[in-house]
């Protein structure tokens, strides 16, 4: 890699490195986005994607937000698989929901664990990041093909930079929403993004993220060639809070989006929430979505409209397995997914209550 013109070469001695790391060059954004261009047809795609998210967020399109797909992709096969599966559902549905895919490829763990196809592709620890990284925008470029809206975590925001071009929507997961790095990258996307709350079931971290992302910020960040760089933002007012669930239970009940819609407002922020069915508002059992579901559906039925969106968790086939020995086709390897047919169902018969 070329130093800026600017910048003093200085080599690296060997022996001042630290003993607890050592470093390995990655490609730069811009040299992976080269290599892996977004065609011009693409790139306009995301532009409407995008409008279409933001009009179904700002209640301008009054159809509910459903960003759905796997925990995390793991296996390009299945995720491709998946996306044809849901790009044929989209337009059965497309009168009452806008349906985005789960295209995860970065988990944040709470203590360790696999972290997702970017960091560890082949799944057996080498952690070849720079083919994690080809293969996890080929992935993306090949899901939107499809003619699906993408969602991701944003989780390392060194790494925004190799999708950001592609996503129609982005999350800063409940265990970064404290973050000030994450809001002040959010700051710079010019794409809409959910905060969700913190483990803890607590909203005000969230409300805050919102705040703090829609102001400037001046950053350390990289720029598309890898350098270091002070990054300037302009702000970021489409974001939205996501209901998760804390330990001490779910909030996806009246009370506790009625609860979440007063302190946006005492805080004056937009009435917009997500409602993420799976996590702690399923309690972890993947199965339980199709109810937290049913009960958002009923909440806007009966006239919440800032109810906007829902998340859900899914794969072809139900549950979850340990990342050792053979695995099973289409089975999420982080949390437990709905299946494919179960989701299928779920869908429609929202679609449909919402129709009547
Ligand atoms: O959505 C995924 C998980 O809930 C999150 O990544 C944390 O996973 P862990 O608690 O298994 O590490
Ligand atoms: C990790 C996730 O969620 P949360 O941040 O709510 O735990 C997720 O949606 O994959």
């Amino acid at each position: 890699m070329n130093a800026p013109l600017n910048a003093p070469v200085i080599t690296c001695n060997a022996s001042s490195a630290p003993a607890r790391r050592s470093a390995l060059p990655l490609p730069s954004p811009a040299l992976l986005r080269q290599r892996l261009p977004l065609s011009a047809t693409l790139d306009e795609r995301v532009r409407d994607q995008r409008e279409a998210i933001r009009a179904v967020l700002n209640g301008d399109d009054s159809r509910l937000l459903v960003v759905v797909g796997p925990c995390s992709l793991h296996d390009p096969v299945s995720a491709l698989e998946y996306a044809a599966r849901l790009a044929e559902l989209a337009p059965q549905v497309s009168d009452q929901l806008l349906l985005v895919m789960r295209a995860y490829v970065e988990k944040p763990r709470t203590t360790v664990g696999w972290k997702g196809l970017v960091y560890d592709p082949r799944l057996d620890g080498s952690g070849d990041m720079a083919e994690g990284l080809h293969i996890s925008r080929r992935l993306m470029l090949d899901i939107l093909a499809c003619g699906l809206p993408i969602a991701t975590e944003l989780l390392q925001p060194l790494a925004a930079g190799y999708f950001d071009d592609l996503l129609g929507w982005a999350a800063i997961g409940a265990r970064t929403s404290e973050s000030q790095i994450h809001r002040e990258m959010v700051s710079g996307l010019d794409l809409p993004v959910g905060f969700k709350n913190g483990t803890d079931g607590s909203l005000g971290i969230a409300c805050d993220a919102m705040r703090s992302a829609e102001h400037p910020h001046q950053h350390f960040g990289i720029d598309e060639l890898g350098h270091p760089a002070l990054l300037s933002t302009s702000g970021n007012a489409d974001t939205h809070l996501v209901l998760r669930g804390g330990h001490s239970g779910p909030n996806y009940d009246e009370d506790s989006v009625a609860k979440a819609r007063d302190t946006l407002q005492r805080q004056g922020i937009a009435q917009r929430i997500m409602v993420d069915c799976s996590h702690a508002n399923s309690g972890k059992n993947p199965l339980s979505q199709p109810a937290v579901l049913a009960s958002v559906v009923d909440q806007r039925v009966a006239g919440d409209s800032s109810l906007r969106g829902v998340m859900l968790e899914s794969h072809l086939f139900d549950g979850c397995q340990p990342l050792s020995g053979e695995l099973k086709y289409g089975v999420s390897i982080t949390d437990g997914c709905l299946g494919w047919s179960a989701t299928e169902r779920m869908l429609l018969r929202a679609a449909d209550r919402l129709r009547r």
